[in-house]
């Protein structure tokens, strides 16, 4: 994309060097600017980091505070013409308004004639979907999971507190920071709970709530399922329900019956099982997802275990 004519670009060294000076700024920055009075003039825009539905995604740096982030632009005409725009304006809304160390930041947003862009804290490790698919089998460690699982939970927890459903917790919405701290993304099928349930169809069929795709209400409680189907996910190396038509799919959902492989062992099993219930009610309040004694018995190992995942990605990147 070209920005203006002075535009240098970044490079991934540059990046890393400042990404833990950055984390400081950030803190410092977000309270000093507000989304008005940004432009584009003042980012370097870098590489591509991604292709969405309505725009791209470029790495960039904020020129005063030499702030790594990571700009989602969005063309105007196209969200004009898929009639997104409302959507959109309340992904931003929502999203700015949540400020949590596991929710991906969203710090401000500017226009101009043709384009929205969207300022995003950089999540330097991409989607956890991507990272799944690289490990063997498609399955992680259980004290890594046990993390991962943690910080979606906490996350969720301060949305649900805030009146906030996402609705559509996936991997590919769950991006890593460098140091694989998991941040909850893409709030646009998220909704502002009232007290009444609300019944629209959205989200991505191997995450579904059996009460999602009954085309019945639904409440915070389609959050938590979630939870369990991704805890099932990075244990088995697959979605509990998966199948290949969504029919068989929506069957399997609704039916509600896990067959778990050996790869999973008892304990998170245990978690599973108390998540991925057909009854909305009775699912594990995220507070005792948090406290499980899986999840508590896992921190221990947490540590170890990033480090040796670190030193697993340095050591593919040198090989390539
Ligand atoms: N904050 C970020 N840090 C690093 N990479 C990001 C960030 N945001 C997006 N990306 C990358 O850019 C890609 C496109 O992101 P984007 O959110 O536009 O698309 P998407 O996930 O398909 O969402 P949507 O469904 O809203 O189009 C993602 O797949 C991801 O790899």
């Amino acid at each position: 994309m070209s920005g203006k004519e002075n535009d240098a670009p970044v490079s991934t060294e540059q990046i890393q060097q400042n990404s833990e000076v950055n984390e400081q700024k950030q803190a410092q920055s977000q309270a000093q600017k507000q989304s008005v009075g940004w432009s584009l003039d003042d980012f370097e825009v870098g590489r591509p980091l991604g292709k969405g539905k309505f725009g791209n995604v470029f790495i960039s740096r904020e020129k005063k505070t030499k702030r790594i982030v990571a700009l989602k632009v969005l063309f105007k005409s196209q969200l004009l013409s898929l009639g997104v725009s409302h959507q959109l304006r309340r992904e931003i809304e929502i999203q700015y308004h949540l400020r949590h160390p596991n929710i991906l930041g969203l710090f401000g947003y500017f226009h101009d004639e043709k384009r929205v862009f969207v300022m995003l804290d950089y999540a330097s490790r991409g989607e956890l979907f991507n990272f799944l698919q690289t490990q063997q089998g498609h399955r992680i460690d259980e004290p890594l999971a046990a993390k991962f699982v943690r910080q979606l939970s906490e996350a969720l927890k301060y949305c649900h507190s805030k009146g906030v459903i996402h609705r559509d917790v996936k991997p590919e919405n769950l991006l890593l920071d460098a140091k694989l701290n998991l941040k909850l993304a893409d709030f646009g099928w998220s909704v502002v709970a009232d007290h009444s349930k609300r019944n629209t169809l959205c989200g991505t069929m191997d995450y579904l709530a059996p009460e999602m795709v009954s085309n019945e209400p639904h409440n915070y409680s389609v959050d938590i399922w979630a939870v369990g189907i991704l805890t099932f996910e990075m244990l088995a190396g697959y979605a509990p329900f998966a199948q290949h038509s969504s029919e068989a799919l929506i069957a399997r959902i609704k039916d509600c019956k896990v067959t778990y492989p050996s790869t999973i062992t008892e304990l998170p099993k245990s978690l599973i099982a108390a998540i991925i219930k057909r009854e909305p009610s009775d699912r594990l309040p995220l507070q005792q997802v948090i406290s499980h004694p899986w999840i508590v018995q896992m921190q221990q190992f947490e540590e170890n275990s990033v480090k040796s995942y670190l030193a697993k990605i340095e050591e593919a990147k040198k090989k390539h």
